[in-house]
């Protein structure tokens, strides 16, 4: 297992990873996080939490001067704990509600908007850099985000592949649905994040690409962990 004791040198200290639905990319920001003794910090919960906004005040999201609403309310009383990955709006502990399929469909109709993405940069940005080092997800990290971070990291894994973790989880979670669904679920949400006009996901420029597909996720975050130490974003001082 990755354990190494890590001396932090000054530079932003973000490590961006971006993907498409289904890569990996949370679980493995979680153990690279979890190995430099950073925080951790998945955006995707703020659209999803816009979603649910939406969703339980039963307001179309044509309607988006509740947008501006219910985004103050998001900056107020939005939280992400970064050990637990659990996710709060005030008290409420809305981290099992927001990752139901009708709010990922939700978020990713909604982020398509460039009004909701200006407004939920600020409060993405501010969730970083009040921290002392961070990984962060998402889909515009590396592009749009944190363009100057030392470290990005676009992860991708097969449509196929993706489906089959997603179903494993839903099942592991209750939720009942098939393959089929998941798959046709994919594919549109893929299609939106990937060709919507404002902040498209796409590897940044200067983006490392990793393909989980036959990789564990183990094996992803300790190239993670190299790479960080190849840009001197940490010093390793003892093997991986
Ligand atoms: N490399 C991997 N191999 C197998 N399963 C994985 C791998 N990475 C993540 N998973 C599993 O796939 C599911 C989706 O991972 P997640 O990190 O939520 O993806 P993303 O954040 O990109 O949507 C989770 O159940 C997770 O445990
Ligand atoms: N930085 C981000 C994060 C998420 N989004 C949008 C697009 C995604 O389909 C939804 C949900 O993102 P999330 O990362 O939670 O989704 P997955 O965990 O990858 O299934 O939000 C975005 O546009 N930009």
């Amino acid at each position: 297992m990755i354990n190494p004791d890590f001396n932090l040198q000054e530079k932003l200290k973000v490590i961006t990873i971006d993907g498409p639905a289904g890569s990996g990319k949370s679980t493995v920001a979680k153990i690279v996080a979890q190995n430099l003794g950073w925080i951790y910090v998945t955006t995707g919960a703020i659209y999803r939490t816009l979603a649910l906004l939406f969703h339980e005040s039963n307001i179309k999201v044509t309607d988006l001067e509740n947008t501006e609403r219910f985004i103050s309310f998001i900056t107020e009383r939005y939280r992400q704990e970064s050990n637990s990955g659990q996710v709060f709006i005030g008290e409420r502990d809305i981290t099992n509600e927001i990752k139901a399929p009708f709010v990922s469909e939700l978020a990713s109709i909604l982020a398509q908007e460039d009004f909701v993405r200006k407004r939920l940069l600020p409060i993405q940005r501010k969730v970083v850099l009040n921290n002392n080092g961070a990984v962060v997800d998402g889909r515009d990290m590396g592009t749009v985000v944190f363009p100057d971070a030392p470290l990005k990291i676009f992860l991708t894994a097969s449509v196929k592949e993706r489906a089959e973790r997603r179903l494993k989880e839903l099942n592991q979670s209750g939720q009942k649905t098939d393959i089929k669904e998941i798959l046709r679920e994919i594919h549109e949400r893929d299609e939106r994040d990937l060709n919507r006009t404002f902040s498209p996901l796409k590897p940044a420029l200067d983006a490392i690409s990793l393909d989980s597909t036959k990789s564990s996720q183990e094996e992803i975050a300790k190239k993670i962990l190299q790479f960080a130490v190849q840009k001197d974003l940490v010093i390793s001082q003892s093997e991986f």
